[in-house]
């Protein structure tokens, strides 16, 4: 069965209604670290925070906000507050139950409630594995996700509660480079490229889409099955089977429940296409054009999201839903009748760290969209109404059938004229003898207009014809009254836009000036840091200088230091030769060896010959007063030599260890100037960007809106 009208939800001329307010449910999920991301050294940073309430068995949707924390290693940490958090260790039942999944299906779609099940997130963040696909088997396991408990739940409470009185229809589709697919039937049977319309009265479906009866839960499983293998998936850097597409699955229900009330709601699965970075997934070629035109409808989606959840009345606007088929799509769960559920899936990483705090951001301002949910249900009758209804259709009856006999009556009296006037001739006649032309002329056309009401008496079904067009005269007015009071809505609404789109460029303005302000802020800053870098650099360079001189300075004491050092062994050679003299002088059998003391041999009065002094013994006297006269003498001169030695290498140590601290201190300071020169150099840049991504951003928003 082809589906023509694929209704966005909003309840039919012959139901009852009412309607509820909910903000739409946002739960997160926490994935465990993946096999690529433990491969590069990935770090867990993404943990849920324990509820102050302890953790409750899996009854029900929860009734309080979780916590959910992001601890980067080298920032602040963050929170977020959603309805539900899962993690690592939560099991796909505590999710299906406590995101209040379970209660959508069981409770909410029996009271005629429309009901969605979105799961967003990141490539690879655990969306599909979620949601699951519907199940071929009759046994749910506990890795089977939200789609195929949900449809077992279906089946089972329409037993419940319809005893089999109820009809499901199945519709699947995707959207793949912004082109609806229908995911149950192939391509070359048509149901590619399908376009979205929209009823006058501003519902939205897809034309031409198949939508299929189905009898159980198995007859879903199989239809996905093969719908699934339809889909288009790809392996990338990030996830080996990775939805390029986003798919939305659509289970329209009607029946009639235990107490005769009548229901139609349709239940929305949603599972999205990962955002993802072109860089990390590696994506190329049409990959790569599957990147972006995924981004481009999550960016869309993104911005529905904010102008719903805007709470700023000034700084409202309207939800771009138009911009992309998913919004379009989903333009009934979000801000509109449904009630919705959303999943945001996030990975654990530190490597991902930048894409989980957008999900999540996008997630908690999704808590604030309030949606309107209407019941599509129609209430049986009590007897006494029965009974009084009965009695004013016999009345009505008895009313129709008069009115219908005295229109026959009337046919009938009207047919004598008609019969004279049946004959030409006879007319003209009649018209010659009338003198008065003219009212011959109305005569006639008052005969032509008796001789059509006739004919319409007396065609089959003439009355119910006029009282028909009257009956249709009687809807369309107060249709009409109804769409001139939209009309007047909407004039309303885009007046009070217009308003408010003079007050948006007053403040565009406004930030343009700032931005402007900002920039010339930007510029100065930049200048000042140049200069900073400037006089850093000229410090690093008299700082260098003075380093190296005092290197030069201490090369010198060193040189000192080492000539003073000779100095001291030729000392101790003097002081070696004076003994070898003074043992010479001691012992009368030794004697002088002339050479290498001739200087001693003139001190003992003889003169220098020719070839040195010659071999000689000495008076022993006079050798002993000798003696203790050089002894005297050189030591004299040794300690005396010595002293100033050691005063001398004394000072110049201190010299060369106070040059040695300074040379110290100058390195350490040219390091340290060096590196915040160099973190000068680094930061500089992104400083200005990010100021000037600060100032000027809002104003770049402004002006893509405007
Ligand atoms: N809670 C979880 N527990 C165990 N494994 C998980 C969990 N969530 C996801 N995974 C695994 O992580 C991988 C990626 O998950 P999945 O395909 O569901 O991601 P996705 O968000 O749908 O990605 P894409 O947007 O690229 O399609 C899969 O191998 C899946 O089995």
């Amino acid at each position: 069965m082809t589906e023509q009208k694929k209704k966005s939800g909003s309840s039919a001329k012959s139901t009852s209604s009412s309607s509820s307010q909910s903000n739409i449910r946002v739960v997160a999920r926490i994935r465990p670290l993946a096999k690529y991301e433990l491969e590069n050294g990935s770090k867990q940073i993404v943990n849920s925070l324990p509820s102050l309430l302890g953790s409750s068995p899996a009854t029900g949707p929860t009734t309080e906000p979780e916590v959910l924390e992001v601890k980067p290693p080298n920032a602040e940490k963050r929170w977020f507050e959603v309805d539900a958090v899962f993690d690592g260790i939560s099991t796909q039942r505590d999710v299906y139950v406590k995101s209040g999944a379970q209660q959508a299906v069981c409770q909410d779609i029996f009271k005629g409630f429309n009901c969605t099940i979105l799961a967003y997130g990141q490539t690879g963040s655990g969306k599909t594995f979620s949601m699951g696909t519907a199940a071929g088997s009759t046994e749910i396991t506990e890795n089977d996700g939200i789609i195929p408990r949900a449809t077992a739940d279906l089946f089972r409470m329409i037993d419940e509660r319809c005893d089999g009185n109820a009809q499901v229809e199945l519709s699947y589709l995707e959207i793949y480079n912004e082109e609806i697919r229908d995911l149950m039937v192939d391509d070359e049977t048509g149901g590619k490229d399908l376009r979205v319309r929209e009823t006058l009265n501003g519902e939205v479906y897809v034309s031409g889409l198949q939508s299929l009866p189905v009898a159980n839960p198995q007859e879903i499983g199989k239809c996905m099955e093969d719908a699934s293998k339809r889909r288009v998936v790809a392996s990338t850097k990030m996830n080996a089977v990775s939805s390029r597409s986003h798919a939305i699955c659509a289970l329209k229900v009607k029946g009639v429940l235990e107490d005769s009330t009548k229901f139609h709601a349709k239940l929305t699965l949603v599972d999205l296409a990962g955002s993802e970075r072109i860089k990390k997934t590696g994506a190329q070629g049409s990959r790569q054009k599957e990147g972006i035109n995924i981004n481009k409808g999550l960016f869309i989606l993104g911005q529905v999201v904010s102008a719903l959840a805007e709470q700023r009345p000034k700084y409202k606007r309207k939800p771009p839903y138009r911009d992309s088929k998913l919004t379009r799509l989903l333009q009934d769960s979000l801000g509109g009748n449904s009630r919705t559920i959303m999943l945001a899936c996030v990975s654990p990483a530190d490597f991902n760290l930048d894409e989980t705090v957008n999900t999540l951001r996008y997630a908690t301002s999704a808590r604030n969209i309030k949606n309107s949910a209407t019941r599509n249900v129609i209430k049986t009758i009590s007897p006494e109404e029965a009974a009084k209804l009965q009695r004013e259709n016999q009345l009505l009856q008895a009313q129709v059938k008069e009115l219908q006999e005295t229109i026959q009556r009337m046919a009938q009296d009207a047919s004598p004229s008609m019969a004279s006037a049946d004959t030409d001739s006879d007319d003209d006649m009649d018209i010659e003898l009338v003198e008065n032309k003219a009212e011959a002329k109305r005569i006639r056309d008052l005969e032509s207009e008796v001789k059509q009401l006739k004919a319409a008496l007396n065609k089959k079904g003439g009355a119910r014809e006029i009282s028909q067009s009257m009956a249709d005269n009687a809807i369309v007015v107060p249709e009409l009254n109804k769409k001139v009071a939209t009309l007047e809505e909407e004039l309303k609404m885009k007046e009070e836009l217009e308003e408010e789109n003079i007050i948006l460029r007053q403040e565009l303005e406004e930030v343009k000036a700032d931005a402007q302000s900002a920039r010339v802020a930007a510029n100065k800053m930049s200048k000042i840091m140049d200069q900073l870098r400037e006089l850093k650099g000229e410090e690093i360079d008299k700082k260098r200088m003075e380093h190296d001189h005092i290197k030069v300075e201490e090369a010198w004491v060193s040189f000192v230091f080492q000539v003073l050092e000779t100095n001291k062994e030729q000392m101790q050679k003097l002081r070696d030769d004076f003994y070898l003299v003074a043992r010479v002088v001691e012992s009368p059998d030794v004697l002088i060896p002339a050479k290498s003391n001739s200087k001693w041999w003139q001190r003992l009065g003889n003169k220098e010959e020719e070839g040195g002094p010659p071999e000689m013994t000495v008076d022993p006297e006079m050798r002993q007063q000798l003696l203790s006269e050089h002894i005297q003498f050189f030591n004299e001169k040794l300690l005396e030599v010595e002293n100033d030695i050691a005063t001398e290498s004394e000072s110049l140590g201190s010299i060369r260890d106070s040059l040695r601290q300074q040379r110290d201190r100058l390195e350490i300071e040219i390091g340290s100037h060096q590196f915040e020169k160099d973190s000068l150099d680094k930061n500089d840049n992104d400083l200005l960007e990010q100021l000037t991504a600060l100032l000027i951003g809002p104003v770049k928003n402004l002006g893509d809106f405007a």
